[in-house]
């Protein structure tokens, strides 16, 4: 069963909306130039809306150390996510279970890549596009991702409800990633969207 990412969740409602159409994860963006970036305290009460099992993940764009330590004080994640140029030092300090988001570009090496963070309980692969670190609606070429892996893929960018299953037959991934696709606006996401999603990633 291919687990299921939301992210870029904003409001409680959204994240409710999620776990209750079957969303293994959400994410929320701790990331100020983004337009899905929430604040620890909005992030706690989101955290604090869902219900059991349902796996809250930070993302992260460079952050520093202190940064990432107060929104832990304030929030209780399960997961990080890194979207920048962290190193696995310093992804693993927080004595959390991280995923690295690598952008993918024509020509990567994935695999030789992907080794560079062998803390990683996850590999995240999304599209390259210069100057955004992600949330981007963009997808990437999917026959770059070798059959074969050592690492636990999630897969992300520009997946919808008419691509994902095409996405998944190609890449096998552990999870996929959703945001721009599920969304009415940019950090407001649609019920019924996330439910066709999650549907489809199930029905595969
Ligand atoms: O969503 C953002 O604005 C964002 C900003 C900076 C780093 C990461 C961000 N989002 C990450 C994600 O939402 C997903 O992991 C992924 O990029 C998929 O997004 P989408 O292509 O919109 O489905």
């Amino acid at each position: 069963m291919v687990r299921v990412k939301i992210c870029g969740i904003t409001r409680p409602e959204d994240a409710l909306a999620a776990a209750q159409a079957g969303a293994d994860a959400i994410g929320l963006v701790f990331y100020p130039e983004s337009p899905r970036n929430v604040s620890p305290q909005v992030a706690a009460r989101i955290v604090k809306a869902l219900p059991p099992f349902v796996t809250s993940v930070g993302l992260f764009v460079d952050a520093s150390e202190a940064e990432v330590r107060s929104v832990l004080d304030e929030v209780p994640l399960d997961i990080l996510q890194f979207h920048g140029d962290e190193p696995d030092a310093f992804c693993r300090q927080f004595g959390l279970p991280y995923m690295k988001a690598l952008r993918v570009r024509p020509g990567d090496d994935l695999d030789a890549l992907a080794a560079q963070w062998p803390g990683a309980s996850g590999i995240l692969l999304d599209a390259y596009k210069p100057g955004i670190p992600g949330g981007t609606g963009e997808r990437f070429d999917w026959s770059m991702i070798p059959a074969q892996r050592s690492w636990t893929l999630v897969l992300a960018g520009g997946l919808a409800v008419d691509n994902v299953r095409q996405a998944i037959d190609l890449a096998h991934p552990w999870a996929v990633d959703v945001s721009g696709g599920v969304e009415a606006g940019k950090g407001i996401k649609d019920p019924l969207k996330i439910n066709a999603f999650i549907q489809e990633v199930k029905r595969v």
